[in-house]
């Protein structure tokens, strides 16, 4: 979790509740267990919140693999399956680039298994901004209130806390 209040990884009312874990060969796994508030069609998952659940996972990747705070810049999903309710997603990411403040991220998901069918593929570009981005753009506490869901400053945040 980055911050109690995000919709993606927070402790929110109706938010995505997404985990996501740094592991080997620098690959970053985030679950999207997808529920009935998450539908569009009857019983199938909505596409925005498919792609919200692929910015929070890229972003989680960029902002852990480079500990550097970014913001999502461009975001592309490919559908290829439906996503069913009940199911859940297992989403790999990998970091493919760094170009000044420009970072590249691509993800697969696949449904119920890591190796299972792949259902939405997505590519995002994230662009690394200051801490100031989020004090002035965003709330005047935002620094004091990161710390406080990471428990301690933000110098110190820990992979896989
Ligand atoms: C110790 C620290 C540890 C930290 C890490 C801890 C772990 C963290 C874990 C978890 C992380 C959280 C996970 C959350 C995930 C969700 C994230 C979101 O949803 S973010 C909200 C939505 N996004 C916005 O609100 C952005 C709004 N846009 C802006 O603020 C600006 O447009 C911004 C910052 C993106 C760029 O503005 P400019 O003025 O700063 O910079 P310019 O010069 O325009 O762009 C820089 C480069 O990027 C390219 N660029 C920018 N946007 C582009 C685009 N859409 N397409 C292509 N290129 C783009 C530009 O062409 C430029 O490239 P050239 O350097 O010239 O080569």
């Amino acid at each position: 979790m980055h911050y109690i209040e995000c919709f993606g990884c927070g402790d929110v009312d109706g938010g995505l509740h997404m985990t996501s874990t740094v592991g080997e060969e620098h690959l970053v796994r985030s679950r999207f267990e997808v529920t009935r508030a998450h539908q569009g069609a009857p019983g199938l998952a909505h596409g925005g919140l498919l792609a919200c659940a692929f910015d929070e996972a890229l972003g989680s990747a960029a902002g852990n693999l480079l500990r550097r705070p970014a913001v999502t810049g461009k975001l592309e999903t490919d559908f290829l399956r439906p996503v069913p309710v009940g199911s859940t997603l297992y989403i790999v990411t990998k970091l493919d680039g760094v170009a000044g403040r420009k970072i590249y991220v691509s993800a697969n998901g696949r449904l119920d298994a890591e190796d299972g069918p792949l259902a939405v593929r997505a590519r995002a570009l994230f662009v690394e901004v200051t801490f100031e981005h989020f004090t002035s753009h965003g709330s005047a506490d935002a620094l004091e209130k990161f710390s406080q869901t990471a428990g301690r400053s933000r110098e110190d945040w820990d992979i896989n806390p």
